[in-house]
C-alpha cells in the first residue's frame, strides 16, 4: 500500500496542510518527501550499523537508564515475541548528556518535525505558530530510538508488536527492509493489516496518541535483518494538551480532560513497554 506524498519543500503551505489533514484522517500515516535530512540518512544508519554491531559489553555499557541508552535484545521474548535492540537518545536539553550523544541529522531532522507542526496547524484552521505559543514545541521532548531487528527466525508474527505511538508526532526511516505494517480500523473485527510500500528517502510519518487519531501499526517478521530510525517530537513536559478550539463545539464537546504532556508520557510508558 502506498501512503499520501507530502512535500515538506512546497510553498503552498495551505494545500500541503489540507493534505495532510486528509492524510491524518484517512490513515493517520504519510510519507514525508524533501525534509531536508536527505544527505544524513546514509551516514545515519552507517552509525545505527557500527553501534549495534559493537561487542555485547560494549553496548551493555550504555545500559538504558530512565529511558535513554541501550537495550539488548530479550532472549525471551525474541523467540516469541518483539525482536529488536535498541538504543535510545533523549532530548537534547538532557541532563543524561553521557547516554545523549545527538547525531547531527537529528538536529536537522528536528527542524522538519517543527515546520511539519506549523502545517498541521494550519490544517487545523489555526495559526501556523499556534504549537510553538502554547510552549509544545519550543522546547519539545525529542527521543531519536535507533532499532536493528535480527533477523533470525523465531515463531512470532510481529517483531514488534501492534501498537500506536505515545506522543504526538514520529518520523520513521527503515533500511527499505519491509515488514511495516498498519491497521486503518482497530475496531474492526478481525483487523485488517496493510504493508506500508518503502518509498526511498522518505521518512514515513504518524500522529500518535497525543494528537488523538493515532493509527495501530507493527513490524511482522520478514527472517531478514531489518534497521530502523524513529524520531519521536513530542511537546514539552509542562504544554498541557487539551481539545483544540477548532476540534470541539457545543455540540460536539472535548472527550478528555485537559493533561500535563509529561504526566501523560509518563502514565503510558509505565504501562507500554518501549
Ligand atoms: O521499525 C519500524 O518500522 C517501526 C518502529 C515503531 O513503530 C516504533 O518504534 O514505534
Ligand atoms: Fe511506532
Amino acid at each position: 500500500m502506498k501512503l499520501p506524498v507530502i512535500d515538506l519543500s512546497s510553498r503552498d503551505s495551505l494545500s500541503t496542510a489540507i493534505a495532510i489533514r486528509q492524510a491524518c484522517i484517512e490513515y493517520g500515516f504519510f510519507y514525508l518527501v524533501n525534509h531536508g535530512v536527505e544527505n544524513e540518512l546514509a551516514k545515519a544508519f552507517d552509525q545505527s550499523r557500527s553501534f549495534f554491531s559493537l561487542p555485547m559489553d560494549d553496548k551493555m555499557k550504555l545500559a538504558r537508564k530512565e529511558f535513554r541508552g541501550y537495550t539488548p535484545l530479550d532472549p525471551v521474548l525474541g523467540l516469541h515475541g518483539d525482536s529488536k535492540e535498541s538504543y535510545y537518545i533523549g532530548p537534547i536539553a538532557d541532563t543524561n548528556a553521557k547516554l545523549n550523544q545527538w547525531p547531527s541529522e537529528g538536529l536537522v531532522l528536528l527542524e522538519a518535525g517543527k515546520k511539519l507542526f506549523s502545517l498541521i496547524a494550519l490544517s487545523l484552521n489555526l495559526d501556523q505558530h499556534f504549537f510553538e505559543k502554547i510552549g509544545a514545541i519550543d522546547k519539545p521532548s525529542a527521543f531519536l530510538r535507533l532499532l536493528r531487528y535480527p533477523g533470525e527466525m523465531g515463531d512470532h508474527e510481529e517483531i514488534c508488536s501492534a501498537h500506536s505511538d505515545t506522543g504526538a508526532l514520529t518520523l520513521l526511516i527503515t533500511d527499505g527492509v519491509p515488514g511495516l505494517q498498519i491497521c486503518r480500523d482497530k475496531s474492526k473485527e478481525p483487523q485488517v493489516w496493510e504493508d506500508v510500500s518503502y518509498m526511498e528517502g522518505a521518512f514515513v510519518v504518524n500522529i500518535g496518541d497525543l494528537m488523538e487519531r493515532s493509527t495501530l501499526h507493527r513490524v511482522k517478521r520478514t527472517g531478514k535483518e531489518r534497521y530502523s530510525i524513529a524520531f519521536f517530537l513530542d511537546p514539552h513536559p509542562d504544554c498541557v494538551v487539551e481539545c483544540i478550539e477548532t476540534c470541539c463545539s457545543e455540540s460536539s464537546p472535548p472527550r478528555f480532560s485537559p493533561i500535563r504532556s509529561g504526566d501523560y508520557m509518563d502514565e503510558r510508558l509505565a504501562i507500554t513497554p518501549v
